[in-house]
């Protein structure tokens, strides 16, 4: 017999390793509740028919209010909670650019130098790939 499963077409979450000044941005998430409380890589849903550097840049001008500019993909996606994944992009803050400030979804913003990385709480989901960006940062790679 044979059985046809519904595949569901992943929903892609970009998320922003965002660098300045050789530091690494994480942000506290504030909701939902079994999230807030957590680190995560700033960033969100993309939209239907947006290009993925475009919605990380949409989403860091509404959460953060920063002109940011996307610079490369890390290789790599993982998965979130159905039918969600998440990809990452090295990201670094355009000239001019305010600093960033916790304006939606997130309540405490902290940037992170290297031996700083692991002292923050990410969600487990993000630690695959916060380890990625870190091995890209370490080998001299991957950062604006
Ligand atoms: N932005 C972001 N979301 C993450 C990460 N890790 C993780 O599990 N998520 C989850 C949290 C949310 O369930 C989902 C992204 O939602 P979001 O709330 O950030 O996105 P959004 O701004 O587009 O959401 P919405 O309120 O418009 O629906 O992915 C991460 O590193 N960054």
């Amino acid at each position: 017999m044979t059985r046809t499963t519904a595949r569901v077409e992943p929903i892609v979450v970009v998320g922003a390793a965002l660098f300045d000044d050789g530091r690494l941005l994480a942000a506290r998430r504030s909701a939902p509740a079994d999230l807030a409380g957590r680190w995560e890589l700033p960033g969100g849903k993309v939209e239907p028919g947006e290009r993925p550097e475009d919605a990380l840049a949409r989403e860091l001008r509404e959460e953060l209010g920063v002109d940011a500019e996307p610079v490369e993909r890390v290789p790599g996606q993982w998965p979130l909670r159905a039918p969600y994944v998440l990809r990452v992009w090295t990201v670094r803050l355009r000239p001019g650019s305010p600093a960033p400030r916790p304006l939606q979804d997130h309540d405490e913003l902290r940037w992170l130098t290297p031996d700083r990385v692991w002292d923050v709480d990410w969600l487990g989901q993000d630690v695959p790939a916060v380890r990625e960006v870190v091995a890209r940062w370490s080998a001299g790679d991957g950062r604006p």
